[in-house]
């Protein structure tokens, strides 16, 4: 190492001054420390530092408005941002301001410590600083370690445009990240484009996809815009992309290997210029080792994965996420509601199989159905056990749902004479448990297929396609 370089810490909390102070200084680091902003830049002005390290809430200014002004007079001094709230936005509001990293307190000596060493040799990014000054809109609520480690990935990720993939159970939150990732990124004044692969019929993807030419199959009686132009400058969202049928990930495949991709029936190749952000809820690994997805196609999407942990992982966030869908439970009309300490401790211990919205639809049907502006344990348990007959129903009785379709089964393949059945027989037992379920969720919903997919757990575009898959009746105008 040459001349020991000099990190500038600004904090007006004396007790992270002497631990930042001695531990960069152990380090091999000259710390000069502060607790006021105004020091701070007059340090900067004057041409000291080879580094800073701010916090957020000081009592002269905030940290965050000073790193816009060190980057312009200063772009080569790097900025760590440390804060104690730590939200979304501040790591955003960070990474947008032109600050290298964001750290949340309380932090890790030795992440601190690997971050100024990266901050001190990384090579100069062509960043600008940008001010953006959206209003403190939280699109993701959640404190939990796992969320803010969400939160630096996306705010990371909203200065550049690499291709991200975001897995995790269905209802965790996957499609609001990937439109956090437009809203904040550079494309944000571009479109957000998505499509769901689940909720289109196979056959039709790669015209969705890529668009076709008038003539190009039966019933295409015009020529029409694929989302890949129609997100065109901004980001496509390719939600379920483990559905995606084989011939069409081919075709993404080249797409994203060539920058530039051609209608069904077309000739000309078209430039592609859209972000893609890719999710599942399926373990995509499993589905290339069985042969359902193209493993060169995953490596491509899979330039940063963002895996989002099911609600049971982080149950510290329910609380606030109880109270932001309740917030917008009324901004959409239902009336005000809060929960008792005894109803927040009931929804701890719920396993949430359905995730966050699981505890939004909750949290709707209390808000909408119980009188009483205070809600108890005792109502957060009705509900619950409510939403859950099905869990219920396969413990009760003589016989359990897996026990009969076991015994079916057996019958069925005893009855085969050389014992080798009939071809696809997976997805024909599938549609026999599908179709009378789908059937009762109707029925129990009087055909309304919003709270019927709410019911199912499903997607609403994903009952959608079942119910033409299954050949289902439509029964409408019952609600
Ligand atoms: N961290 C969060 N903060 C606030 N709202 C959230 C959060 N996570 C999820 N939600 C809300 O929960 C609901 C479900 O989220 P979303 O649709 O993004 O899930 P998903 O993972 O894409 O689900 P699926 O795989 O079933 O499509 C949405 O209304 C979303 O706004």
């Amino acid at each position: 190492m040459t001349d020991a370089r000099t990190i500038l810490v600004a904090d007006d909390d004396r007790a992270i001054r002497t631990v930042l102070s001695q531990a960069l200084g152990r380090a091999g680091y000259t710390v000069r420390a502060t607790s006021s902003a105004a020091t701070l830049w007059r340090w900067v002005e004057e041409g000291a530092g080879d580094l800073v390290i701010t916090d957020v809430v000081m009592p002269d200014e905030n940290g965050l408005d000073l790193v816009p002004r060190i980057r312009r007079v200063r772009p080569e001094l790097r900025v760590v941002v440390m804060s104690a709230q730590s939200t979304f936005m501040t790591a955003v509001k960070a990474a947008q301001r032109g600050a290298f990293e964001y750290l949340p307190k309380p932090f890790d000596l030795k992440e601190l410590l690997a971050v100024v060493a990266r901050a001190l040799t990384a090579p100069a990014a062509a960043a600008s600083a940008e001010e953006a000054d959206e209003e403190e809109r939280l699109p993701l609520v959640g404190r939990s370690p796992a969320m803010q480690e969400i939160y630096r990935t996306v705010a990371r990720l909203t200065t550049t445009d690499l291709t991200v993939m975001i897995t995790g159970e269905s209802g965790t939150g996957k499609e609001l990240v990937a439109r956090a990732l437009h809203d904040y990124g550079r494309r944000r004044t571009g479109p957000f484009v998505a499509i769901n692969m689940a909720a289109i019929p196979r056959e039709l993807i790669e015209s969705e996809l890529f668009g076709h030419e008038r003539g190009a199959f039966t019933g295409a009686l015009a020529r029409g815009v694929g989302r890949f132009e129609q997100a065109a400058g901004g980001t496509l969202f390719l939600d379920e992309i483990g559905d995606m049928p084989p011939e069409a990930q081919t075709r993404l495949l080249r797409v994203l290997q060539e920058g530039e991709f051609t209608t069904v029936g077309g000739r000309n190749p078209i430039k592609a210029n859209v972000r893609i952000v890719a999710a599942t809820h399926r373990d995509l690994r499993q589905a290339i080792r069985g042969g359902m997805f193209r493993e060169d196609l995953f490596y491509r999407l899979n330039v940063v994965p963002i895996r989002l942990p099911p609600l049971r992982e982080r149950i510290e966030d329910i609380p606030l996420l109880a109270r932001h869908f309740l917030d917008r439970a009324k901004t959409s009309g239902l009336p005000s509601k809060q929960l008792d300490q005894g109803a927040v401790d009931r929804l701890r211990q719920h396993a949430w199989p359905g995730n966050a919205r699981e505890l939004e639809n909750l949290m709707r049907r209390l808000a909408a159905l119980y009188p009483q502006e205070v809600i108890g344990a005792d109502a957060v348990a009705a509900e619950l056990a409510e939403a859950e007959p099905l869990a219920e129903l396969e413990l009760r009785g003589p016989e359990t749902l897996e026990q009969a379709v076991e015994r079916h089964l057996s019958s069925f393949v005893a009855a085969q004479k050389d014992g080798l059945p009939v071809r696809d027989l997976y997805e024909r037992v599938l549609a026999e448990v599908e179709r009378p379920l789908l059937r009762l969720a109707l029925a129990a919903t009087r055909g309304n297929q919003i709270k019927a997919a709410a019911m199912l757990g499903l997607n609403r575009n994903t009952l959608r396609k079942k119910i033409r898959e299954l050949d289902l009746p439509v029964v409408r105008g019952l609600s």
